[in-house]
């Protein structure tokens, strides 16, 4: 629904609800060498419930081999069986890791083809075409189940190994999985490349193909372009957003990605819009203090850096 308050022709197309998908405890996390107790992690995903988050990608399915830090995933997601208010899907490359997901009780699940060949190769051990057909395996085992089916596409705008990727492709792509019945269709900017300039001509060609509410945008911002690149995604009526938060994240196949856009700065710019979001703030910020004094890490967010220095020095007063 569109923001009817709003009376400036630049902001009138932006909706009045945002749907943020978390994905700190998998995207955030999936890069780091050093493992993360899986307590940690399933505190992690309590917090971020906490704060009002309704989705909060837990974990993956993945060969181990590939990606050791959620080698834990059945454990993780067992754990949070029981916790209310948000949904949990997990990542499942092919029909084992689907089913390993199922058996350990996931309701929804994501598939991640890429719109990069040399990518899909590098992340997944195949190629588009090959991956496309697991997706399809994947959606096909999953509709008797009625369990809902996420699909990232990578490398919307540019890949770490082909440079450039035309619209075209990400398109192709997201028509293929589209037509294969996946619930939702993440654009992902998976080394933060884009900008307005790349980022428009890639919607566009997508939003031929597939209606704009099966739509989520997904940027790292390694470029510091993520919430430009949101706001032009809003203003062309997309209204879920995947981000992570304090900014945690990259790709441990796509050498040079930092981290997801911070949830913090999401929600700050939403509230600044007047777009809803459900997300306190305050809370979302005690869950990113948590997780960066685990790692021993400042906040990748510019607001929970500056919200926090403001209240620190309030204090001393
Ligand atoms: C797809 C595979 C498994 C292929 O990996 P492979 O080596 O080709 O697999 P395989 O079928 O040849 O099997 C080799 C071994 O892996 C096992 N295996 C096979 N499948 C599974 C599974 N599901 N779970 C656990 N184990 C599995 C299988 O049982 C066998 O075990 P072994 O006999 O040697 O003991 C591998 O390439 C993989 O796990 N890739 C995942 C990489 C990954 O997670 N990347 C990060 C996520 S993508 C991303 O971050 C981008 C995104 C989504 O956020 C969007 C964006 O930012 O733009």
């Amino acid at each position: 629904m569109i923001n009817a308050q709003r009376s400036s022709q630049h902001l009138k197309n932006i909706p009045n609800f945002v749907r943020i998908v978390e994905v700190g405890a998998r995207d955030g996390l999936q890069n780091e060498k050093v493992i993360v107790p899986t307590d940690v992690k399933i505190e992690l995903i309590k917090l971020l419930v906490s704060s009002g988050l309704s989705v909060v990608e837990a974990t993956s399915f993945v060969s181990p081999k590939w990606v050791p830090q959620l080698a834990d995933a059945k454990d993780v997601l067992k754990a949070i069986q029981d916790v209310e208010g948000a949904s949990f899907p997990v990542l499942t490359p092919n029909l084992k890791g689907f089913e390993a997901a199922v058996a350990a009780g996931a309701k929804e699940v994501a598939v991640f083809p890429a719109a990069s060949e040399s990518f899909s190769k590098a992340n997944l051990n195949c190629g588009i075409e090959d991956n496309l057909a697991r997706c399809r395996d994947i959606a096909s085992a999953s509709r008797s189940l009625r369990i809902p089916v996420r699909g990232y596409i990578s490398c919307v705008v540019g890949c770490p190994l082909e440079g450039k990727i035309a619209p075209a492709k990400v398109a192709y792509v997201a028509k293929s999985l589209y037509e294969m019945g996946i619930s939702e269709i993440s654009l992902g900017d998976t080394i933060g490349v884009g900008t307005p300039g790349n980022v428009i001509p890639m919607l566009e060609a997508v939003l031929d193909v597939v209606p704009i509410d099966k739509l989520a945008v997904h940027f790292h911002d390694t470029y510091g372009q993520a919430l430009s690149n949101i706001l032009i995604s809003l203003q062309m009526g997309i209204s879920t957003v995947d981000s992570s938060v304090s900014g945690l994240g990259g790709c441990p196949y796509a050498k040079g990605a930092t981290g997801n856009v911070a949830t913090e700065d999401v929600v700050y710019m939403l509230n600044g819009l007047g777009v809803k979001t459900n997300v306190d703030l305050g809370k979302l910020m005690l869950a990113g203090d948590f997780i960066c004094k685990h790692l021993g890490r400042a906040s990748g967010s510019k607001v929970a850096t500056a919200l926090n220095k403001v209240t620190n020095s309030a204090s001393k007063l």
